[in-house]
């Protein structure tokens, strides 16, 4: 069983992922965790120095990677990853898709304390960041809705969210 978490940047992929992977007892792979260290770059130096075409070029080769492991794994995609190459298609042949929907209030909020980490978000004031989400959001969430689960991950802690992907995949 291989469980893909998906969704906006601040959706609580990568917290939930961890939570969740725990309860079931499952290998934990953050994706953007995995390209740093096969890579020996961070994702904002990858991004700095090489650029995001090549970013998403490795990220398409990594997810493959990480695909072919044998045994049960919980893998937290970055926010972007469903939206480049096919690679929903890719998560939905190879596993169950959750899709974690947060509000734009909610990946504000998240996002305005965690922005220096991502890239993408670099030199953004407030205002910025929520017209940002409202436009990418809106061309994202084709990819997003192609999931074969969809939580809402605005009003439950990470441990909460992980029991509720348990029960609604039916684990
Ligand atoms: N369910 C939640 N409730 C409150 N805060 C959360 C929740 N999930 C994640 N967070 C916080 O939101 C921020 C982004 O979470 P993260 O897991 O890095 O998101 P993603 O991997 O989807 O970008 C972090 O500061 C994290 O602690
Ligand atoms: O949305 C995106 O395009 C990105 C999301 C990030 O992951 P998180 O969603 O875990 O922040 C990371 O992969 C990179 O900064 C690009
Ligand atoms: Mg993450």
């Amino acid at each position: 069983m291989k469980i893909f978490l998906i969704g906006f940047m601040g959706s609580g992929k990568s917290t939930v992922g961890v939570d969740l992977a725990h309860i079931l007892g499952y290998r934990f792979i953050d994706l953007d965790e995995y390209i740093e260290q096969k890579h020996n770059l961070s994702i904002k130096l990858i991004f700095e120095t090489k650029g995001e075409d090549y970013f998403r070029m490795i990220e398409n080769e990594t997810l493959k990677e990480v695909c072919s492991f044998e045994g049960d794994f919980v893998i937290s995609s970055g926010g972007g990853t469903s939206c480049f190459y096919n690679n929903i298609d890719y998560m939905n042949r190879n596993g169950i898709t959750v899709y974690l929907r947060a509000e734009v209030s909610t990946l504000v909020a998240r996002l305005i304390e965690s922005k220096v980490d991502r890239p993408l978000l670099w030199g953004k004031t407030k205002d910025e960041l929520n017209e940002y989400i409202i436009r990418v959001l809106n061309e994202r969430k084709k990819y997003y809705e192609k999931a074969q689960v969809i939580i809402d991950a605005d009003n439950a802690n990470p441990k909460d969210l992980a029991q509720l992907i348990i029960s609604t995949v039916n684990i």
